[in-house]
């Protein structure tokens, strides 16, 4: 690694000539191949920009000049640039290098929101208030993948920009023909023509960021550092706003990526410490897979939605079994569920499965366009709760929040792989108004059978005594079945529930809780609004005075780690639990067995 040695800080690339920038790019991908292999974490998109990021850092003089990476998954060569090379083997790891770009790193990373399509809303501010402060020698250069284009927040943003033509920002596009699977839409098809254009030396007829006001450079070879130097170099003399337009090659460099049709290896997993187990359970997203492919054969009228992820939602088989009933709107989760309604206005009922975290890009959908129209759409959002190596922005901790506040919503937590066959059948039968899934990152583990059912929610665990109610909201019912356990041990009776459907509020769960005393609710979501808050709030409104804990994940951002240390970080381990219920409860008293059916009596 005798160059890359040699980079602390990006005014080192300087005095690089362009054959040594070369043997630079070939050493930063021989290194990022080999950590990310071991770290996990998005190798495709970093690949393909190494050449775009020295070429940048050398055009352009950060942190005084700004450079945004539109997500932030593809900012490991800045990373390698900027003085974290020492660090990258920690990346993704708790007290290691965050997997996006992050402040708390380097002077370089800007933003961190790693949601995307926002950075023209960043690059537009930012320059307005350059302006503002008379600063404008100061570049501002915002880099958007061809997939985060596809999201209305970026065409918002290019609106804007467009709009000001004397105001100078810098859009580099990198354009790599690919989200996940390869974009889709008319952007895709008019870069295609883009390009299309400078292979045939013609003009193509019009081009839509000029159309909007930019000015515009390229095609140009993302791969070759002097032409993009050039191409940013004119990009700047021109002023005003400006798109330049970088072809590049996802995967770029490593074999396994660059033949991979799938998606570029856009995220590789982290080598595992040990064989898996054989019969281990399967991920909560294969069993979504397998039984939306078996509803699909049962239902004509079943429509599966994907915000650019089918492969990561789990759609694809789905996709492959029904192509004409499989829709990928792009990275536009907000159209998704618009188009969800449109779909229910035409008789189907769909089912749009995203990640949890970007479902709060739907809330304004989710109330208007969807609730208000009673609409029967099913939102099934897998990565619910703490995700963990991709850090505070992914995990999926405010949905249950906001879509709690939804009139006439109702939301389901399985808390293994037969019962989320099972709600989402009755989901998708349910033809009264939408209806939310929600699951975690991960594997299902076994089974956890009913002791028993009544009205609607599920007993787990019986005790002799009626000292604790434990609600527990999907998969967290293994962490509730471990606590009421210790407890045991402790002279505590508890009675372990799974509401199943967690909002709204089961009223048999709330009479039950009369006759305990005390109650708590454990939960892998936003303690505030949570699905315990909406307990307690139901228990007061009925007049029913059993105190009642709510463990939850707290209103704070959630530093990068595995799930278990962040859920750790939470308190939602056994032993803490346990602990916090001992310190509660003055005297264990073990009274009398019950059965779930005289739960209420
Ligand atoms: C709002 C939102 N939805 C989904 C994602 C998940 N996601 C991360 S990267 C990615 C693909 C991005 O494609 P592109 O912008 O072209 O970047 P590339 O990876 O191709 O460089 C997606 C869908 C996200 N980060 N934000
Ligand atoms: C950048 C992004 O948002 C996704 O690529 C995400 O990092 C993938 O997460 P999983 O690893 O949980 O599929
Ligand atoms: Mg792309």
């Amino acid at each position: 690694m005798a160059l890359l040695d040699e980079i602390a800080a990006p005014r080192d690339l300087r005095g690089l000539s362009h054959p040594q920038l070369d043997q630079l790019s070939s050493e930063i991908r021989e290194l990022m191949i080999e950590a990310v292999c071991r770290s996990g974490g998005h190798l495709g998109p970093n690949l393909g920009v190494v050449e775009l990021t020295i070429a940048l850092h050398r055009v352009f003089d950060s942190p005084r000049d700004t450079l945004l990476w539109d997500i932030g998954h593809q900012t490991y060569v800045q990373k390698l640039l900027t003085g974290r090379r020492a660090a990258f083997g920690g990346l993704r790891t708790r007290d290691g290098l965050s997997g996006y770009a992050s402040r708390a790193e380097s002077e370089h990373d800007v933003i961190e929101n790693s949601h995307a399509s926002t950075v023209l809303g960043y690059a537009d501010g930012l320059a307005r208030a350059r302006e503002l402060s008379g600063e404008t020698d100061r570049a501002v250069v915002a880099v958007i993948g061809d997939g985060s284009l596809t999201g209305g927040l970026a065409w918002e943003g290019l609106n804007n920009l467009g709009g000001a033509p004397r105001r100078p920002v810098i859009v580099v596009l990198n354009d790599n023909e690919r989200s996940y699977a390869p974009t889709v839409g008319g952007l895709a098809a008019h870069l295609g023509r883009l390009r299309a254009a400078k292979d045939d030396g013609g003009t193509p007829g019009g081009n839509v960021f000029e159309e909007f006001g930019f000015g515009y450079v390229g095609p140009v070879d993302g791969h070759d550092i002097a032409a993009v130097e050039d191409a940013l170099g004119r990009a700047r003399a021109l002023g005003g706003p400006v798109v330049v337009h970088v072809v590049t090659e996802k995967g770029r460099g490593w074999e396994t990526a660059e033949t991979n049709e799938l998606d570029r290896c856009h995220v590789v997993r982290a080598t595992p410490t040990s064989a898996p187990a054989p019969g281990a359970a399967p991920a909560w997203t294969s069993v979504f897979s397998d039984e939306m492919v078996r509803i699909g054969a049962a239902r004509s009228d079943v429509v599966a939605i994907t915000a650019a992820m089918a492969e990561p939602v789990g759609l694809l088989e789905f996709q492959r079994e029904f192509p004409a009933r499989t829709v990928d709107v792009g990275i536009a989760e907000q159209h998704a569920a618009a188009a969800a309604a449109g779909l229910v206005l035409g008789g189907m009922h769909p089912v749009l499965a995203i990640y949890a975290t970007f479902g709060n890009r739907m809330i304004d959908q989710m109330v208007t366009d969807i609730a208000l129209h009673n609409a029967p759409v099913t939102l099934v959002m897998d990565r619910a709760g703490v995700t963990g190596d991709d850090g505070a922005s992914h995990n999926g901790m405010w949905d249950l929040t906001l879509f709690q506040a939804v009139p006439g919503i109702r939301i389901a937590a399985p808390r293994d792989g037969t019962r989320l066959r099972e709600l989402l059948r009755e989901a998708v039968s349910w033809d009264q108004g939408p209806t939310v899934l929600r699951f975690p990152k991960g594997s299902t583990g076994a089974d956890m059978p009913a002791i028993d059912t009544t009205d609607g929610f599920d007993v787990l665990h019986n005790a002799p005594g009626r000292d604790l109610l434990i609600v527990s909201v999907g998969p967290m019912a293994r962490l509730a079945l471990e606590v009421a356990e210790r407890l045991g041990d402790a002279g505590i009776g508890a009675t372990v529930v799974d509401p199943r459907w967690i909002a709204p509020v089961n009223p048999t769960l709330v009479k039950a809780a009369a006759y305990f005393k005390q109650v708590i609710t454990i939960e892998d979501s936003g303690r505030v609004g949570g699905v315990g808050a909406a307990f307690a709030q139901a228990l007061g409104d009925a007049g029913i005075g059993t105190p009642v804990r709510n463990f939850g994940l707290p209103r704070e951002f959630l530093d990068h780690g595995s799930r278990a240390q962040v859920l750790a970080h939470c308190g939602l381990t056994a032993d803490a639990v346990t602990a916090e219920v001992l310190a509660r409860t003055p005297s264990a008293s073990a009274v009398s067995g019950i059965s779930g059916r005289t739960l209420t009596s």
